[in-house]
């Protein structure tokens, strides 16, 4: 297979194996994948699957050792040079002693963006995530979702056009976790970005992905790729209809499938 010209993300036959102390470990392996844009593509898998790895070296904090992978038609390191993606880590990674702005800020400082295009980015994004007002906040003086929401924000201020995003909402309680669902559809309805999201809970993934890719660990390979049959317009009810309870059964025999019951 070629890779796609059209596709943000096309990987072929990807593969990384770490050396460790303690002998290799393959953590991908065999990854055929295509994402194209506007896509919201959910990564889910048993822990230890890959998941992190992928994301990983889509931003080019790794490197394939096996396959190829194109990001945005280049190589992850030039995607990476012309800030091609935002990330968004499992917990907010937020700087205590800067202000909520002055964390989206960094960023765009290091780029060298001026500091009226800084604020005026700062107002936008504030107002994305729905924090608008709360600029001059330190981040404990916030909620856990409101830090998430920070950082998702500090991740959107590049305004590229792919989102990486790895378990983003792992940590927060499942009310919170719902209205965060909510408002991220309805940001990437706004903004028509390409997110890749990782998570370890179904009804997210359903919820939230135009596409679900299921991975079974030792080594990491992709068991199945679901494409949703849902609407782009998904109110949280969505999750009790026939449809979306048939995908999560399809995601939920697909992680059983790759499930090894021995380790
Ligand atoms: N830098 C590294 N050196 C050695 N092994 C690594 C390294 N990073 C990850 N691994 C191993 O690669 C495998 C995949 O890890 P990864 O973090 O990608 O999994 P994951 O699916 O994201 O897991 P989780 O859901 O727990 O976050 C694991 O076995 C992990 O121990």
């Amino acid at each position: 297979m070629i890779p796609s010209p059209a596709s943000v993300i096309s990987a072929r036959k990807l593969g990384l194996t770490f050396k460790t102390a303690d002998g290799p470990v393959t953590a991908l392996t065999g990854v055929d994948l295509d994402i194209a844009k506007g896509d919201f593509v959910s990564f889910i898998g048993p822990s230890g699957c890959g998941k992190t790895t992928f994301l990983r070296v889509i931003a080019d904090l790794e490197r394939p050792t096996d396959g190829t992978i194109t990001v945005n038609g280049t190589t992850p390191e030039d995607a990476r040079r012309n800030r091609s993606y935002g990330y968004v880590f499992q917990a907010a990674a937020l700087y205590p002693w800067r202000t909520i702005e002055d964390n989206i800020a960094l960023p765009l400082e290091i780029m060298g963006t001026p500091p009226a295009e800084r604020k005026a980015r700062i107002e936008r994004v504030l107002a994305l995530v729905n924090l608008t007002g709360f600029g001059r906040k330190f981040p404990w003086q916030l909620s856990g979702g409101m830090q998430q929401r920070a950082s998702i924000a500090r991740a959107l201020a590049f305004d590229a056009d792919l989102l990486l995003m790895d378990e983003p909402f792992g940590a927060l309680d499942e009310i919170v976790r719902d209205h965060l669902n909510e408002q991220l559809l309805k940001l990437w309805a706004q903004t028509n970005k390409t997110i890749c999201f990782v998570t370890h809970s179904i009804p997210e993934a359903v919820y939230l992905s135009t596409k679900i890719v299921v991975m079974s660990p030792r080594p990491g390979r992709v068991t199945d790729v679901i494409t949703s049959t849902l609407p782009k317009e998904r109110p949280l009810d969505i999750r009790e209809t026939p449809e979306f309870l048939e995908i999560a059964a399809r995601v939920r025999e697909g992680l059983r499938a790759g499930h090894s019951y021995d380790e």
